[in-house]
């Protein structure tokens, strides 16, 4: 379906957002459609991370309101969830039981979690592992679990800031695949932050290019190629240059 033809999923209305005197976010206004994947690029310390962490409510925000559904954002109430830059498996778990530590907490019956943590496993590449513990495990493994356990929830939002930071250039291109696969299975809406604007051009329908510190949306681009894409095509390089230009600093 046309991106403009479905419903809203996220509704962000003047959203301003202040660390004492310092104005990061300016004044936002923007919508992502249900089942949309968006990317959000801009330049280093913009205020990417401090969006998502204003929709998870991690952060109050200083002025304007986020809506999900057309309710205010709520993580207890909505069915979102996020992958952080910075592995965060919890310690004290094996790599299954931290697989599974969501679901159970979502009291999904125990025969469903066998199958989404299995299934989960493979994908991952993450059998030899299901017994360790995150610090026996490398960082690049460790996101792997998170970005695991995210998927095995199968929510209807899903928020990935940086994810595939720190991971090897094969994983990482594997995984952005899978996200896709994800994505367009699950028929969730994801919001993807990143630095790598042939991973945006990649992966996304619509990219929304920050402004510098006080941030705003500066330009919405739809990404208008079918996926899988091919980063030697001239159009996607055409498109990665433009976003390149945009966002340029130097
Ligand atoms: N808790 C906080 N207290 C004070 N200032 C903060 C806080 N969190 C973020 N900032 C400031 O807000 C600005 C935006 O930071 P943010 O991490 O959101 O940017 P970003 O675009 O995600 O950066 P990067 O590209 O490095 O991931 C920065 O100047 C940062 O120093």
């Amino acid at each position: 379906m046309e991106i403009k033809e479905r419903e809203t999923k996220i509704k962000v209305e003047n959203l301003t957002k202040k660390f004492g005197d310092l104005l990061v976010l300016d004044n936002m206004n923007f919508e992502i459609k249900k089942n949309e994947f968006v990317c959000v690029v801009g330049p280093t310390g913009c205020g990417k991370t401090t969006f998502l962490n204003c929709l998870t409510k991690i952060y109050d925000t200083t002025a304007g309101e986020i809506y999900i559904d057309n309710e205010p954002a709520d993580p207890r109430k909505h069915n979102l969830s996020f992958v952080f830059q910075e592995p965060s498996a919890l310690p004290w778990l094996t790599v299954k039981e931290n697989l599974e530590y969501g679901l159970k907490i979502k009291r999904v019956p125990q025969d469903e979690i066998d199958r989404r943590v299995t299934k989960i496993i493979k994908l991952m590449g993450l059998q030899d592992v299901t017994d360790s513990y995150p610090r026996e495990l490398s960082v690049s493994v460790e996101q792997r679990i998170i970005i695991g356990r995210s998927f095995a929830m199968q929510p209807d939002l899903l928020l990935m800031d940086e994810p595939y930071g720190q991971m090897d250039i094969k994983m990482r291109f594997y995984l952005e695949d899978e996200v896709i696969r994800l994505w367009k299975e699950l028929g969730s809406t994801v919001v993807f932050i990143t630095h790598n604007i042939e991973e945006a051009v990649y992966l996304a329908e619509r990219v929304l290019i920050l402004s510098n510190k006080p941030a705003n949306v500066k330009e919405e681009l739809i990404i208008d190629l079918p996926h899988p894409r091919d980063i030697t095509d001239p159009k996607f390089i055409e498109y990665r240059n433009y976003i390149t230009n945009k966002i340029k600093w130097w």
